[in-house]
C-alpha cells in the first residue's frame, strides 16, 4: 500500500530543515548503501552521525509522533533515525529493494525495514524530474509531492528516484519496523481504521455499532501485532 501523508511538516518547519540542512556537509549517499543500491545510488546525503542528522531527525520524529495518518498507516514499532538526501541536477537513484535489516548508528540495535518514507523537503516547481518511482503488482506509481508531505510504501517494493534534469530535490527518507510486518494485513487495518473514522463523524462514540467496529479493530490488532 502507498499512502500519501499530507503536511506531516509545517511550512517552518521545512524552512527550518533546509536552513540547517544548507550549512551542513554533504557527503556520497552510497555510504548508506547495500552493495546492489550503492552501484545504483547517485546522490547526496549527510552522515548519520552529524549534529545536524540528529537535530532534524528528532524533529521529523516528533513530527510523525503527531501524525494520526503516519500512525495508523504504518502501526510503528520501531522508526529508524531519518537521514537526509539532495540529487542536484544529473543525480538519480535506479532500480532497487531497501535492504531488509539495518542496525541504528548509535546503539547498532536492528531494525527490519517494513516500511520505507520519503519526507518531501524541496517544492515540485523548484525541480524537474525527481520523481520517486515505485513498482508494485498494479504497475508503477510516479510521486512528487508538496514541501513537508510524505509518501510511504513497502520496502519489498522495487522503486527508483529519476533523474533530475533541473535544480536540486531535497528529502528525509528513513525507514520503520511496523508492529504488522505484512502488508496485506497493515493494509486492511488501514482501510479498516479510516472506516471508523468515517462512521464515528455521523455517530456517537457510545453507539452500539461503533463500540463494536472499535473493539474489533484492536482485537484484530492484538491477533496480528508484533513488539
Ligand atoms: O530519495 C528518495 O526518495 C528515496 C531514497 C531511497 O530509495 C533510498 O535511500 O533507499
Ligand atoms: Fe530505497
Amino acid at each position: 500500500m502507498l499512502v500519501h501523508v499530507k503536511n506531516v511538516l509545517t511550512a517552518e518547519e521545512v524552512a527550518y530543515c533546509r536552513d540547517v540542512l544548507e550549512s551542513a556537509e554533504w557527503g556520497d549517499g552510497k555510504a548508506t548503501a547495500g552493495q546492489q543500491s550503492a552501484k545504483a545510488k547517485h546522490n547526496l546525503q549527510i552522515p548519520q552521525k552529524s549534529p545536524q542528522c540528529r537535530e532534524l531527525g528528532e524533529l521529523v520524529l516528533r513530527a510523525l509522533g503527531r501524525n494520526p495518518t503516519f500512525t495508523s498507516a504504518a502501526l510503528p514499532l520501531r522508526v529508524f533515525p531519518p537521514l537526509f538526501n539532495r540529487y542536484d541536477t544529473g543525480m538519480y537513484f535506479d532500480a532497487h529493494v531497501d535492504n531488509a535489516i539495518r542496525p541504528e548508528p548509535e546503539t547498532g540495535y536492528r531494525i527490519r525495514t517494513d516500511v520505507s518514507s520519503t519526507l518531501f523537503l524541496t517544492p515540485p516547481e523548484d525541480y524537474d524530474g525527481g520523481e520517486l518511482v515505485i513498482r508494485d503488482t498494479y504497475g508503477e506509481h510516479s510521486v512528487k509531492l508538496p514541501a513537508g508531505d510524505l509518501v510511504l510504501y513497502p520496502s519489498t517494493s522495487l522503486h527508483s528516484v529519476k533523474l533530475i534534469t533541473r535544480g536540486s530535490r531535497w528529502a528525509s527518507f528513513f525507514w520503520t519496523q511496523s508492529m504488522v510486518k505484512d502488508d496485506g494485513k497493515r493494509t486492511l487495518m488501514y482501510e479498516f481504521d479510516q472506516a471508523i473514522i468515517e462512521i464515528r463523524k455521523s455517530l456517537p462514540d457510545s453507539h452500539e455499532g461503533v463500540l463494536g467496529v472499535t473493539g474489533t479493530y484492536h482485537n484484530l490488532l492484538r491477533q496480528w501485532a508484533e513488539l
